[in-house]
C-alpha cells in the first residue's frame, strides 16, 4: 500500500482490502487530481488531502452497507454522483455489487465514463441524466439507493422512493445537521431502520449514515 493510502489511515476502517482494491483506489485518487486541476472536477480544486479524505469518508460507509445488503449482487443508485463519490470507491471495493451513477452534469459524468474505462469497472453504469427523469424510466429497480452531499434529506428521500424495489433501503450519509433534517421526514412514510456513526480515520469531524425504509401503506381501507 502507498504512503498516501497508508497516511489516510485507510487500514484502521478494517475493510480487508485486496491488492486489487488498493490498485483501483490509487488509480482512482491520481486520476481525481488530473481531472480536478483541468476541469474543476469538485470544489477541493486539487488539493490532495482533501480528495482523499473524500476518498475515506466514502468507503467508511461500507461496513454499514455490508450489513443490511443481503443480495448477492445488488442494484444501488448513487444520486448526484459528481466526481464518482461515493459511487466509485464502492464499485472498486464490492465488484459484485452493481452501481448506477446519476448525475445531471455532463462535464462531470465525462469524468465518470472515463475512470469506468481506466480502471475497468464493469460493474458500474452511468447516467448523464436528472434524477427526477431516472425515477420514470427505472421505477422499482434499485435494492438501495445512497448520496452524499445530494440535497437535504426529505428530498433525497422523495426522489429515492421512485426508484426503489419494495423494501428497498435509503443510505443518506450525513453530518451534524442529520437530527434536524429528520424532523422534516414524515414518520408514517419512513421507517429508521439505524443512524450509525461513523467512524473516520484521522478526521475528526461527525459523520453519520442514516439508514430508511419506506412504510408499506395497507391497501385495505378501515
Ligand atoms: C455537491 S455535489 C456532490 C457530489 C458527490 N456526491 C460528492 O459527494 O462529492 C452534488 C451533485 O448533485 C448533482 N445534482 C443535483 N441535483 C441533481 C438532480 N436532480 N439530478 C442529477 N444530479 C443532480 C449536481 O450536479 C452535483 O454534481
Amino acid at each position: 500500500m502507498t504512503e498516501a493510502l497508508l497516511s489516510m489511515g485507510i487500514e484502521e476502517l478494517g475493510l480487508n482490502l485486496s491488492e486489487a482494491n488498493i490498485a483501483g483506489l490509487e488509480l482512482f485518487l491520481q486520476e481525481m487530481g488530473r481531472w480536478n486541476q483541468v476541469h474543476n472536477l469538485t470544489a477541493i480544486e486539487g488539493e490532495k488531502e482533501s480528495i482523499r479524505l473524500h476518498l475515506i469518508d466514502s468507503i467508511a460507509v461500507l461496513p454499514v452497507l455490508r450489513e443490511f445488503l443481503k443480495a448477492q449482487n445488488p442494484a444501488i443508485a448513487d444520486l448526484g454522483s459528481g466526481g464518482g463519490l461515493p459511487a466509485i470507491p464502492i464499485a472498486i471495493v464490492q465488484p459484485e455489487w452493481r452501481l448506477t451513477l446519476i448525475e445531471a452534469i455532463r462535464k462531470k459524468t465525462a469524468f465518470l465514463q472515463h475512470v469506468r474505462g481506466k480502471l475497468k469497472l464493469k460493474n458500474i453504469e452511468v447516467l448523464s441524466e436528472r434524477v427526477e427523469n431516472v425515477a420514470l424510466q427505472q421505477t422499482g429497480q434499485f435494492d438501495a439507493v445512497i448520496s452524499r452531499a445530494f440535497t437535504n434529506l426529505a428530498r433525497f428521500l422523495e426522489l429515492s422512493l421512485p426508484l426503489l424495489k419494495p423494501g428497498g433501503l435509503v443510505f443518506a450519509m450525513k453530518s451534524k445537521r442529520a437530527d434536524e433534517e429528520m424532523k422534516d421526514v414524515c414518520k408514517d412514510d419512513w421507517r429508521l431502520l439505524a443512524d450509525e456513526a461513523l467512524f473516520i480515520p484521522n478526521l475528526s469531524v461527525e459523520r453519520r449514515l442514516l439508514v430508511l425504509t419506506p412504510v408499506r401503506k395497507s391497501l385495505v381501507t378501515p
